[in-house]
């Protein structure tokens, strides 16, 4: 589903943020990113969700070559690829119903069909009694629910998480991780940055290592 083949990102002024990645996800895996701060767990995502461009190598997402997307198809590619961040990006002047709404209106979609997905979305986060809510109103767990129904809304096949845990507390942290294990229970492919090594290792899945940008370890091929 994800393929990196020999990719390397450099910054002029920081050099390789990484240095000859080359893994793949296969549809339907969830994987853990792990690495000290400034490993490139972040650059690693950006570049899977076209934020950013590889400077080497090969980066291909459902058989889809990356380097021959345009500009103008990367909309589309983003509505394939749902991304979560640890400090959410919800808008604050919009409620939830029309934080989640985001990617479907994108789309074009029809507001009775958009209605429908948006509460399919915000119900399986649990949070469909918050829709008119504005997500200042909102704790930190419930805004990062806000922006999981919002990375799913689209049903994209591939789910990226950028420390989607890093700012709460363990309950809140499982209780979001059990929300990925049920997106990876029907077969949606997830990547999730983290530090929370201790979650990580009862979660059980593969787990990738970057160190100073490099892949350094890869459970998946013990
Ligand atoms: N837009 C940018 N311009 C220049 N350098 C950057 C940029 N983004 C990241 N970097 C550099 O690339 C390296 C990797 O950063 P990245 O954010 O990917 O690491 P990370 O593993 O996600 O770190 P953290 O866990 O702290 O979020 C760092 O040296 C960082 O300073």
């Amino acid at each position: 589903m994800i393929r990196f083949e020999h990719v390397t990102k450099r910054y002029a002024e920081r050099g390789d943020a990484l240095r000859d990645v080359s893994f793949t996800l296969e549809p339907g895996e969830m994987a853990f990113l792990t690495g000290h701060s400034g490993a490139g767990k972040s650059t690693l995502l950006r570049l899977i969700g076209l934020l950013e461009r590889p400077t080497r190598g090969r980066l291909s997402v459902a058989g889809q070559d990356l380097g021959a997307l345009g500009r103008r198809q990367i909309p589309l590619h983003r509505r394939r690829v749902g991304m979560i961040f640890q400090d959410h990006r919800l808008l604050p002047d919009r409620n939830v119903f029309d934080n989640v709404s985001l990617p479907l209106l994108a789309a074009g979609m029809h507001p009775r069909e958009l209605g429908k997905r948006v509460r399919a979305a915000l119900d399986q986060v649990g949070l469909l009694r918050l829709e008119h809510a504005l997500p200042t109103s909102l704790s930190s767990g419930e805004q990062q629910r806000v922006g999981i129904a919002r990375a799913v809304v689209a049903r994209p096949p591939v789910i990226l998480a950028d420390e989607p845990t890093g700012n709460l507390d363990p309950a809140l942290s499982r209780e979001i991780f059990h929300l990925f294990e049920r997106f990876h229970q029907v077969g949606v492919s997830l990547l999730i940055a983290t530090h929370d090594l201790e979650l990580i290792a009862t979660q059980g899945h593969r787990t990738l290592r970057l160190h100073q940008g490099r892949l350094v370890a890869d459970s998946g091929n013990w």
